[in-house]
């Protein structure tokens, strides 16, 4: 048994092992060939030889044995043959390279366990991928849902201040690694790589959450992906913010494999704050639907220099970043994290573009006090039957927030990640006022301009 085993070892480390070299032709008598050929078949394993020159060998294997084993049923020899053989056989007949695979027919009791094993092994692979478990493999494309320097650096295109830029790594590789660990740790399921996903076709997104940055959108897309007509990219792809040089097929081919009727989606939220974002959708498709996911402004910004202060600790007072001058007041709107709050000069830029009819706002406070309500609302929009309904969702105490109770390729309930419902810095009072009276005129002309009165005075 043992001694079976060593030769099975034998047997597959020599299958591992580089081309070989073939043994000289005149070390072989032909009896001993012949009782080579003979031997038991059980042992036997099928060779791929390779000839490095199939004539010369030809000729110089005049004894039958071989001969009948070389020669095709045509007659003719070809630089790669199949032959039923052991290794030494091989090296007789002088291969000068070989591959082979394993003869099923003849493996034996021990063969058909390790056989057995590598099928279990195969079957749980093909059921986890099922799962939508092993669809999270690198992929060219970034999110930056946690990811708070690089947004602050390129979210709306402005540069960070100093501070922050000394926090945030900018190289490639890190900004990378950086996006990849937010998607693990998240664990957002993705749905760019899974055997289930290889029917249908990639397809530019008919819907897009352009923003806003902090408002909710990464609840809102896992909430969507749940419905079956609904198939999204779980990362960012920053496409038509930092990545559009890459070209049209490039982002299109970040985009999941959808089925007649389903729906293509992706969210970024800076779109909704990009100068160029809206022309550049629109020459893709003017008949993207477009969905803008809306949060108080002050709280938006709170929660946005909450992120960022976890990521960099000794980042200034948010009084500090947010105030020009302290004492008189003014606030200082080259400050990203205010200037998304503006949300009605943004949606001025894409109204250039596209009609309102093609924009859905979401309440970002809605979507955590009534999910179910609110995805109504997107589900209609999108042309949807209202799928994920009430039933979906539970209220998480610990967390704070609705979590679902079966997201997509889960069997189990989830809530989003740490980098979601992060408890905020307390703000003095005055500064949070004067914010708020600083964004009034701007809220009442977004609530004018989207027919909307989010209720955040
Ligand atoms: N169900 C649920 N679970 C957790 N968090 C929820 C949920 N619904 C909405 N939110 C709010 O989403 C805020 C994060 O917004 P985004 O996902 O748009 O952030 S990001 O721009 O993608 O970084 C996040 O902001 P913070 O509370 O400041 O962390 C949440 O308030």
């Amino acid at each position: 048994m043992a001694k079976k085993l060593l030769t099975r070892i034998q047997l597959m480390a020599m299958l591992l092992r580089a081309p070989e070299k073939s043994s000289r032709r005149d070390t072989f008598h032909p009896d001993e060939l012949t009782h080579h050929l003979k031997s038991s078949p059980s042992e036997a394993t099928r060779m791929y030889c390779i000839f490095s020159d199939p004539v010369q060998h030809w000729d110089n294997a005049p004894y039958s044995p071989v001969r009948q084993l070389l020669q095709r049923p045509s007659g003719q020899l070809e630089k790669s043959g199949v032959f039923t053989l052991t290794r030494h056989r091989l090296r007789l007949m002088g291969c000068s390279k070989w591959r082979a695979a394993f003869n099923f027919g003849h493996l034996r009791v021990q063969s058909k366990l390790s056989v057995f094993f590598t099928m279990i092994i195969l079957f749980s692979y093909l059921f986890y991928c099922l799962n939508g478990y092993c669809d999270s493999l690198p992929r060219p494309v970034f999110d930056q849902q946690t990811n708070v320097q690089h947004k602050i650096y390129f979210h709306d295109g402005q540069e960070a201040s100093p501070e922050q830029r000394g926090a945030h790594s900018a190289s490639p590789a890190s900004f990378v690694r950086e996006q990849l660990l937010d998607l693990s740790n998240s664990k957002v399921p993705s749905n760019n790589i899974s055997i289930a996903n290889n029917f249908g076709s990639k397809k530019f997104p008919q819907a897009i959450i352009i923003g806003v940055k902090k408002g909710g959108t990464r609840a809102l897309l896992e909430f969507l992906r749940i419905h079956p007509e609904v198939r999204a990219v779980g990362a960012e792809p920053h496409f038509f913010d930092r990545f559009y040089d890459k070209g049209l097929e490039w982002y299109r081919n970040l985009m999941p494999r959808t089925l007649e009727g389903q729906i293509t989606m992706e969210k970024t939220p800076s779109y909704f704050i990009t100068k160029e974002a809206p022309r550049r959708v629109f020459s893709m498709s003017s008949h993207t639907k477009l969905i803008v996911v809306v949060r108080d402004p002050v709280t938006r910004a709170v929660s946005d220099y909450t992120q960022t202060l976890s990521k960099s600790p000794g980042l200034p007072s948010f009084q500090n970043l947010a105030f020009h001058n302290s004492t008189t007041g003014l606030i200082d709107t080259s400050w990203s994290a205010v200037r998304i709050g503006i949300y009605s000069k943004h949606l001025e830029n894409w109204l250039r573009f596209f009609p309102l009819s093609r924009f859905l706002f979401v309440s970002g406070e809605r979507l955590v006090t009534d999910p179910a309500g609110e995805m109504g609302r997107v589900q209609d929009f999108l042309g949807l039957k209202r799928v994920v309904t009430d039933k979906h969702f539970y209220f998480n105490q610990t967390k704070g927030f609705p979590c679902l109770k079966k997201p997509e390729g889960s069997s189990r309930p989830r809530c989003l990640g740490k980098s979601k419902g992060r408890p905020h810095p307390q703000i003095p009072f005055e500064v949070l006022l004067r914010l708020r009276d600083f964004y009034r005129p701007f809220n009442l002309k977004f609530y004018q301009m989207t027919g909307h009165n989010f209720g955040w005075d």
